[in-house]
């Protein structure tokens, strides 16, 4: 038996509880095999097990981000200070344009090193040269759901076709890779960015694949109008018309939905990945998250890219999104504590369809410790309020995912942190003096 106990600490259990307990993980299975008090577990346990040690921290679900671009962290810094649609044009897809697949590589090695050390354990990743992000993923011992990235205006039909090919072709190569922890979507940029005829190719092959969708949706009103006024139909009317609304699917952002198209994303089953700090910094908007939960919505949570954020943070997000959603729906009890831990957690998990998310028996060992020994964490009188509004990522002392051990006491085993870090900063300044050489 290979066996893992995460001793002395307490757990987050998935009705909110946190009690006094051990979660001992199969590593063979990469599951829980047991959650309880040391004389409650001690049968799942042997002689060879081996020891994470909680004393005085919460074990949690692993952090789900699910929405990212995840090699943005070489834009980081980049570009600020603008509204999407010029900070898309004007900066990020001219320097995107110079970027090689080795630099996508160490952008993601990057960002997976950061979200590893932020208690983070899946993520939901569109971009280009998904095999290299894919193999990034892999080394790193992570979960993800992948996509490339397609777009087709400002493309001959040509191109507008190969890259919904290419998005397609992505989906079905790698699909149950890295041992069955990657997972693809087929990923039309969004709505606006892929014309009528080639979204609805794309979807109908994916459907035909059984491959879910993911795509940026309903993110401003500049997007939003021109849908409105050139088809008469609001963005997720316009989706369904198209078959882009499933159970599967999941939409990024979410931001203007009217009382309509909730209801439309909530028949259908289609979850939105709430972004709140690249929505505040964008100032595209504040998504009426309370009304989607109220009306069904599963609601995760995603950092975007860290060009827009700019960190893959996701405690900086669940404060962010209580904040911004008791804003939006001008009501302090709106987007409580407890529910944005849900939304990054088994929200998360159930948005991406993988496993995870909670921390209970025969669940996928998936888990963060996040050590509670720390002034800002002082006094205790509620720990999923610590969570949400108090703790960071920079608390998380341990990460396990699939059973692996990823980060011990803020040691990052699966990479090379300080090697990482330096390939990342040659590539970002590569890609930069390329873009201005370009420009
Ligand atoms: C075609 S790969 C993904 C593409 O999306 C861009 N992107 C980053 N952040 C956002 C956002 O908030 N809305 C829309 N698109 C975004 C990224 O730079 C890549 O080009
Ligand atoms: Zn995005």
């Amino acid at each position: 038996m290979n066996t893992l106990c995460v001793t002395g600490g307490r757990a987050l259990r998935p009705d909110g509880r946190v009690e006094r307990a051990d979660v001992v993980i199969d590593r063979d299975a990469g599951t829980i095999r047991a959650v309880g008090a040391p004389n409650e577990v001690a049968d799942a346990t042997d002689a060879a097990t081996e020891t994470l040690d909680a004393e005085g921290s919460l074990v949690i679900p692993g952090l789900v981000n699910a929405h990212t671009h995840v090699a943005m962290t070489l834009l980081r810094g980049y570009a600020d200070d603008k509204p999407l649609d010029a900070w898309l044009r004007e900066d990020i897809w001219p320097v995107e344009a110079e970027l090689t697949p080795d630099d996508v590589e160490a952008g993601a090695e990057l960002g997976v090193v950061e979200m590893i050390r932020s208690g983070t354990t899946a993520f939901a990743d569109m971009y280009f040269a998904v095999d290299r992000v894919a193999d990034v993923v892999d080394r790193a011992g992570l979960r993800a759901r992948l996509g490339h990235g397609a777009v087709t205006v400002g493309k001959d039909d040509a191109a507008a076709a190969a890259d919904v090919e290419e998005s397609l072709a992505v989906a079905a190569e790698l699909d149950g890779a890295a041992d069955g922890r990657i997972r693809t979507a087929f990923m039309p940029h969004s709505l606006t960015t892929v014309g009528e005829e080639f979204l609805r190719e794309g979807v109908d092959e994916a459907r035909e694949a059984g491959v879910p969708i993911h795509l940026h949706a309903n993110e401003t009103t500049d997007e939003v109008d021109p849908i409105v006024d050139e088809g008469g139909q609001r963005p997720i009317e316009y989706a369904d018309d198209i078959g882009v609304l499933g159970p599967e699917d999941f939409f990024a952002h979410g931001v203007h939905v009217d009382g309509a198209e909730i209801d439309l994303l909530a028949e259908s089953g289609t979850a939105v990945v709430h972004c709140p700090a690249s929505n505040m910094k964008l100032a595209s908007g504040m998504a009426p998250v309370q009304r989607m939960r109220d009306a069904g919505v599963t609601v995760a949570l995603g950092t975007d890219g860290a060009a827009s954020n700019n960190d893959l943070d996701l405690f900086d997000e669940m404060r962010d999104a209580a904040m911004v959603g008791k804003l939006a729906a001008e009501d302090a009890s709106a987007v409580p504590a407890e529910a944005v831990v849900e939304m990054a957690t088994a929200a998360g998990a159930d948005a991406l369809g993988l496993p995870g998310g909670r921390i209970a028996e025969g669940a996928a060992a998936d888990l963060a410790v996040v050590d509670l020994d720390a002034p800002h964490l002082t006094p205790v009188h509620d720990l999923v309020s610590h969570l949400a509004y108090a703790a960071s990522g920079h608390d998380v002392r341990h990460t396990v995912c699939d059973g692996e051990v990823l980060m011990r006491d803020r040691d990052v085993l699966t990479l090379d942190v300080e090697a990482v870090r330096e390939r990342a900063a040659e590539a970002a300044a590569g890609v930069v003096a390329r873009a201005e050489d370009a420009g």
